[in-house]
């Protein structure tokens, strides 16, 4: 079993942390402050316990078990033992690009790093580090644990070899892979962010509720979530800085994220994580906007 570091306790650090933890990895997962990871405790200790009920059929998990395989902290020195990263930070280049030259010094030449990033080249995050060849694009969808495929990134200079450890890596946790060529938003959120951001406008502009556009994908597409109820899921905060990375990475307008996607985000309603976005949800806990927005 591989020692797997996961930088980044937000809505996707969680679920790989509880991913690689389940899968039998001892994990060590980083995050900025003490009460974004007690959260992410709780968060994984509720994900693991109702398992059962979410998937009845698949292997199940005692929590303490789980948890006792993740090593929780703030150091981010304690990813120095670790022989592959998943890096799940905010999605912003300022925060990124201070992490990565961090992670390069503190673990050994040999560890591969996954980029979880929505939108961002994996060659841009590569250049980075002095061990291109060992980074790569390992795109998670949401919730982590759930679904079944993830979207592997092949940078310029990702080697064969680190293709082939992270697409094993990923299958011992029971994920399929589908390794893609490097471009900003990579094939999903390429035509995924477009849908969003046009939804959203037709939002704006009155054309239909929020409602009545997610029912239309749903009953008519046949998809098993609206885009707006999709964003809420991403959050938007998220969605919006995926948005503004495919608008500076193209210089292409048809990216420009709609006004009403950037006054939620300032308001703060950012989705799931927020209880309120497009749609209202119930929280499951009191969320500190302090701690879950991030710069
Ligand atoms: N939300 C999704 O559905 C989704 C899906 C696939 C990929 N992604 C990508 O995954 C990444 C994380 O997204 P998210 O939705 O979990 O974001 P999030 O805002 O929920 O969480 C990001 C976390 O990173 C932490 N962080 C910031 N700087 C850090 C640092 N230097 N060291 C350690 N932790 C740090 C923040 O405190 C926060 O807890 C983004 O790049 C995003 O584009 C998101």
């Amino acid at each position: 079993m591989k020692r797997i570091g996961v930088a980044g306790a937000g809505t996707m650090g969680i679920g790989v942390a509880q991913l690689f933890a389940q899968g039998g990895h001892e994990v060590v997962l980083v995050d900025v402050a003490e009460e974004i990871l007690d959260r992410a405790r709780r968060a994984i200790d509720r994900a693991v316990f109702l398992g059962p009920l979410v998937r009845p059929h698949a292997e199940h998990h005692p929590p303490d078990e789980v948890l006792g395989r993740i090593t929780f902290t703030t150091a981010l020195a304690e990813l120095e033992a670790v022989d592959f990263v998943v890096e799940n930070v905010t999605e912003d280049w300022r925060v990124k690009s201070a992490l990565y030259p961090q992670l390069d010094q503190v673990c050994a030449p040999g560890t591969a790093f996954g980029v979880n990033t929505s939108a961002i080249p994996i060659t841009k995050v590569a250049a980075l580090t002095g061990r291109p060849d060992r980074v790569i694009g390992t795109h998670f969808m949401n919730p982590a644990p759930l679904k079944p495929t993830v979207e592997v990134v092949r940078g310029t200079y990702t080697s064969p070899a680190t293709i082939e450890e992270t697409t094993a890596l990923l299958a011992g946790v029971g994920k399929a892979c589908v390794v893609v060529g490097d471009s900003p938003g990579f094939v999903t959120n390429r035509v995924a962010m477009l849908t969003v951001n046009e939804a959203v406008f037709l939002l704006w502009e009155g054309v239909a509720s929020a409602p009545d556009i997610d029912r239309l994908f749903r009953q008519c597409f046949g998809h098993a979530m609206g885009p707006l109820a999709t964003a809420d899921l991403i959050g938007l905060d998220t969605v919006l800085r995926s948005l503004e990375v495919l608008y500076d990475e193209f210089n292409d307008p048809k990216y420009r994220p709609c006004p009403l996607l950037r006054s939620l985000v300032y308001a703060g309603r950012t989705g799931r994580k927020a209880g309120q976005g497009f749609h209202t949800y119930e929280q499951t806990e009191p969320v500190d906007q302090k701690v879950s927005v991030t710069p």
